[in-house]
């Protein structure tokens, strides 16, 4: 008798992503032979190492198992991290519970690794970044070639509904990619799966997992979206909602980098020779190929790109589009845009 389906739909999902980074690690290779040492290029090791970021929450222990499961078949190495971002009573007994459940899976090396945690954007936003560089480091310090993330297909109907109400483009409507940071190191496989489905993988194998209290606290807008949000949203238009919202994220990703490289591909001609804009070839430009070339021009001036909001652009766009003489422009990081002899000027003020 084979594994239950949703054993056997975790790991199809897992296989999947390892045979793909075994293929770019053997450099395009069709039929990669982790064993073929002649196919490793020199100093590598022919066994690369793919660590799993681990919360001890269903998704991430579904995708745990499911690593530990398949990357020996395919001649891979396999560990794990928990990073313990101290905001929790008890959260460093629990880090080391959840690397002991790694270290049971099999899984080798296993770190549980203790981050301090900043303030800014937020307490959500700053245990991320610190969360991430704890990642970033441990990746580096370890050689792995990969980081996979437990982001499953509600996590990113829920990123686009944030995307969406935020209301700045398709560009926040394309949810998390499947393939992200440095080097195209953090992996995603669960993107296409439900999070039912590795809770079920959880419990059908016996692996303990730890609720985060966070996740159903009202207070953070995530956990309304996923209780109350997304449920009502079914209610009104169906169970379908959650897979057609992932659709739209990689319909939306698709399109945002085809005008990313429209705008990159129009920039040079819509510059003089001294490398400034002229106002006259961006008004001819479609609306989202210049505002993509303003946002850059923004942000290469200086200006943060978290912090750089739709509406900043838009008013920037006036100076191309309405122009009534209206004065210079202030701009997040001190970033001052105007309109001069025809020209947009955009550089620290
Ligand atoms: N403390 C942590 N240590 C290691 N990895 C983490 C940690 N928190 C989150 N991650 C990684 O980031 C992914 C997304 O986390 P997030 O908090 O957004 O979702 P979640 O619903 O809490 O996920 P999970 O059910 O796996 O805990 C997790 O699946 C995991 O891979």
């Amino acid at each position: 008798m084979g594994p239950h389906p949703a054993v056997a739909a975790i790991r199809l999902a897992v296989r999947r992503v390892l045979h793909d980074i075994l293929t770019e690690y053997f450099s395009g290779t069709s039929e990669p032979s982790p064993h073929d040492s002649e196919r490793t290029a020199p100093g590598r090791p022919a066994s690369p190492l793919v660590l799993v970021a681990c919360s001890g929450g269903a998704d991430s222990m579904a995708l745990a198992s499911a690593l530990a499961f398949e990357a020996p078949k395919l001649g891979m190495r396999a560990g794990g991290i928990t990073v313990d971002h101290g905001l929790q009573a008890g959260s460093d007994v629990r880090a080391e519970e959840v690397a002991l459940r790694m270290r049971e899976l099999g899984l080798e090396p296993v770190e549980s690794i203790t981050v301090r945690v900043g303030r800014d954007g937020g307490p959500e936003a700053a245990a991320r970044d610190a969360r991430y560089a704890a990642l970033d480091a441990a990746a580096k310090r370890h050689s792995a070639v990969a980081v996979l993330l437990g982001h499953t297909r509600d996590d990113q109907a829920e990123t686009v509904l944030l995307g969406l109400a935020r209301g700045s483009g398709i560009r926040s409507l394309s949810g998390m990619a499947a393939v992200s940071g440095a080097d195209g190191r953090y992996r995603r496989p669960f993107l296409q799966l439900d999070r039912q489905t590795a809770r079920k993988a959880c419990m059908v194998q016996s692996l303990p997992v730890w609720d985060d209290p966070h996740n159903a606290d009202p207070a953070y807008t995530r956990s309304r979206l996923r209780h109350e949000g997304l449920p009502a949203l079914e209610k009104a238009l169906g169970k379908g909602v959650v897979e057609a919202l992932a659709r739209t994220a990689q319909l939306s990703r698709d399109d945002a980098d085809a005008l990313d490289t429209w705008a990159s591909q129009a920039e040079a001609s819509v510059r003089d020779a001294a490398g400034l804009l002229e106002c006259a070839k961006l008004y001819a430009l479609p609306p989202a190929v210049r505002r993509r070339i303003l946002r850059r021009a923004a942000i290469e001036a200086g200006a943060p790109a978290g912090s750089l909001f739709a509406r900043h652009i838009e008013e920037v766009d006036r100076l191309i589009t309405g122009w009534r003489g209206q004065g210079a422009i202030n701009l997040p990081g001190k970033v001052v845009a105007q309109r001069q002899g025809g020209r947009l000027v955009i550089r620290q003020g």
